[in-house]
């Protein structure tokens, strides 16, 4: 089997940072110690070489993961071992990481890449879901996460075919949520939208969907595959298998050019922290919160809160509110639960707060 490596979505950009003799594969999938590599004669396991241990030793961020174009070396035997990985253009990133001023990743040491070069991050939100109907408010934080990766997020409004009252209402909400963001209906079933989904994937590029459990990925995924490489629940259902034992293919080259990354990781990621991405999606809120009275104003109860107003006078939507608020208690939820680094900053920053109290309950009269 021969792959041409432009269509796995190989460019110049990547080409300029292949070591001189090196061969450049993609990685499909990972192991403790080892990837499978697509290179354009075939697929291969491949090592990490001593420069990959060493660095990946250091700080988990620089492990190779789904998506990520490397350098490879030929040993003797005919056997690959993975020298590098090639600079990301962009990777979903775990915990513990930050972006640097030139918009690089710095990691601290806890970080995990789930996906790199990921280039369209389709967000799937089912217009309608069992009896409820699509959450906006998992659309920004999806977004959001789409953001931070460096990604262009589109959102995806499917199962289009379930929603019998007023789909272009729905449409304009979600447009509201996503500011900036392509938004399309799309249905699995009746095929609408699947072309325009398949449009975004032009030059190779490589998408990820994201979405709730029961929100059409794996059915979207079968159509754009033109074949079934993905079992959807239906499937699962019917053979009675656990939903986590399947093993699919995490790096799907498409018919009609383009791929998809498909990892648990990657289903799960919406559960992860996120920081950046949540203030450029609530950039409205933010700005309203430099009028709060109290700088570190959580615009609850406070008196002097200028979010709370705004809300009260209808210029800030009571749901966008609601949304930021829920996103605040999950990420402090995640980063507690996630990170005993953290954990110990916030028992150091709540004994600090209990000082402060402490120290001005005594300065009262
Ligand atoms: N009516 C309708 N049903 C759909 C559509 N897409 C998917 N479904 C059904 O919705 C159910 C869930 O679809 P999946 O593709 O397995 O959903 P998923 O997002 O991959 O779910 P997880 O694998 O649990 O994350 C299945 O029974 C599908 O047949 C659609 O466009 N319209
Ligand atoms: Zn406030």
């Amino acid at each position: 089997m021969s792959f041409d490596l432009r269509m796995l979505g190989w460019t110049d950009e990547f080409q300029a940072g292949l070591p001189d003799g090196a061969v450049p594969g993609r990685v499909a999938r990972v192991d403790r110690g080892a990837a499978e590599v697509v290179t354009a004669d075939g697929r291969h396991q491949a090592r990490y070489g001593a420069q990959v241990r060493r660095e990946s030793a250091a700080d988990p961020i620089a492990l190779p993961c789904v998506g990520d174009w490397a350098a490879l070396t030929l040993l003797d035997e005919g056997r690959y071992e993975l020298a590098r990985v090639l600079p990301r253009r962009t990777a979903f990133v775990r915990g513990g990481v930050s972006r640097d001023s030139r918009g690089g990743l710095s990691g601290d040491g806890q970080g995990q890449v789930l996906a790199a070069n990921v280039d369209i991050v389709f967000v799937a939100e089912p217009s309608m879901h069992a009896a409820d109907f699509a959450d906006l408010g998992r659309i920004e934080r999806l977004v959001a996460l789409a953001w931070e990766s460096g990604g262009r997020p589109v959102v995806l409004v499917t199962k289009a075919d379930l929603f019998d009252r007023g789909l272009d209402d729905l449409l304009a909400d979600v447009a509201i949520a996503a500011p900036g963001v392509d938004v399309h209906a799309v249905s699995s079933i009746s095929g609408e939208g699947v072309g325009i989904v398949r449009s975004y994937l032009g030059d190779s590029r490589t998408a990820v969907v994201l979405g709730p459990s029961g929100a059409g990925k794996s059915t979207l995924v079968n159509a754009l595959a033109e074949a079934t490489v993905m079992e959807t629940q239906q499937v699962r259902a019917a053979d009675g298998r656990g939903r986590h034992t399947t093993v699919h293919r995490q790096l799907i080259p498409l018919p009609g050019g383009g791929l998809v990354i498909d990892t648990p990781g990657i289903r799960r990621v919406g559960l992860y922290e996120m920081s950046d991405g949540v203030d450029l999606v609530f950039a409205d809120i933010e700005e309203l919160a430099a009028g709060c009275r109290f700088s570190d104003c959580r615009h609850t109860e406070e008196p002097g809160c200028a979010v709370l107003e705004a809300v009260e006078t209808g210029e800030l939507p009571e749901r966008r509110l609601n949304s930021w608020h829920r996103l605040q208690r999950e990420a402090a939820w995640m980063a507690r639960r996630s990170d005993a680094r953290l954990r110990s900053e916030e028992t150091r920053k709540w004994k600090i707060i209990h000082k402060e109290m402490r120290r001005s309950g005594r300065g009262r009269p």
